[in-house]
């Protein structure tokens, strides 16, 4: 597995791969790595010849100070990882190397209404710092395809349309939720529950579960009031939000007969933010 820290290094590989015919992939991660994020890896397999995954812990994403300082950065833990899984190649540029003017320079683009729900609400100006660094590792790369977990529902409709902004001809696969034994969706912040914090975190993929199994008993609105009733009554839990949404739009869902539907969720748990998400149909 080769490890690249510049672009140029990376494209110098990259260069004679492609000009052979090689379908290069795409793994963008923040590194603290788990089964998730394999199965990116193994997805990517089956869709390209070359893997390249990178890991930045990218600043312009993070609102809260605190959260970046501590993001989890098991670095040898993470090349052991991709090494196993056959990666071919891993990008792990420093802030300097990505933002060569300051994390600070200037970028916006229009995401559509979608950017500000959800997520967008809670860690303004979020997706502007996933966008822009996502653009400059699609630039550094130029893959034929690239993964995102569907656990970042919102990111993956974002990224869509930032590809679209720039008409950037790269396939994007969205791949499906890797979780724990009991539920609980799999997430480099997960390092940081307590014991007891483990325990609450259950509480979104039940809530989530509940709706999934009930959607032909309840309505929308009963649905939703039974789901966030899963919150009340768990101590050093706090719900940031629980929709029912449209799956194009993030709006919340006026019928149930919309044809793509997803609940999505977002709580504190402990200190530890977490993010959750299921289809519905
Ligand atoms: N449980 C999971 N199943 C499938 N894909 C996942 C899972 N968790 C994360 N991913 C995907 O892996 C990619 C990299 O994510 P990231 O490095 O931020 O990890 P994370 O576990 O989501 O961390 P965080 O705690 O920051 O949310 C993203 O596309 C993300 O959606
Ligand atoms: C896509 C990404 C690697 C951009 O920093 C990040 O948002 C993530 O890990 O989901
Ligand atoms: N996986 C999403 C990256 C973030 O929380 O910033």
């Amino acid at each position: 597995m080769e490890i690249f820290k510049t672009k140029e290094a990376l494209k110098a590989y990259l260069k004679p791969l492609k000009a052979s015919g090689k379908k290069v992939a795409l793994v963008p991660t923040m590194g603290a790595l788990h089964n998730g994020h394999i199965s990116l890896i193994k997805l990517a397999q089956e869709n390209a010849d070359i893997i390249i995954c990178s890991i930045f812990v990218n600043p312009t994403q993070f609102t809260d100070p605190k959260d970046l300082e501590k993001y989890p950065r098991p670095i040898e833990h993470d090349l052991a990882m991709l090494n196993d899984a056959g990666c071919n190649g891993v990008f792990m540029p420093n802030v300097a190397e990505m933002y060569p003017s300051g994390a600070d320079e200037n970028w916006h683009i229009d995401l559509g209404k979608a950017e500000f729900l959800l997520e967008g609400e809670f860690r303004k100006g979020h997706y502007q710092g996933v966008t822009q660094i996502v653009k400059k590792l699609f630039d550094a790369v130029e893959p034929d395809v690239a993964m995102f977990g569907q656990k970042d529902f919102q990111q993956v409709l974002m990224i869509k349309n930032m590809l679209a902004h720039f008409k950037l001809p790269i396939k994007i696969i969205t791949c499906p939720i890797i979780r724990e034994d009991d539920g609980l969706a799999m997430s480099s912040r997960n390092i940081h529950l307590s014991e007891t914090d483990r325990k609450n975190a259950l509480v979104l993929s039940k809530s989530l579960q509940f709706v999934a199994d009930n959607f032909a008993s309840y309505s929308l609105n009963e649905l939703e009031k039974q789901a966030k009733s899963f919150y009340h009554n768990v101590e050093g839990v706090e719900l940031d939000y629980f929709t029912i949404a449209n799956g194009d739009t993030l709006e919340p869902s006026k019928s149930k007969d919309e044809s793509n539907l997803v609940a999505l969720v977002a709580a504190k748990v402990g200190n530890t933010r977490l993010i959750d998400n299921m289809i519905i149909k």
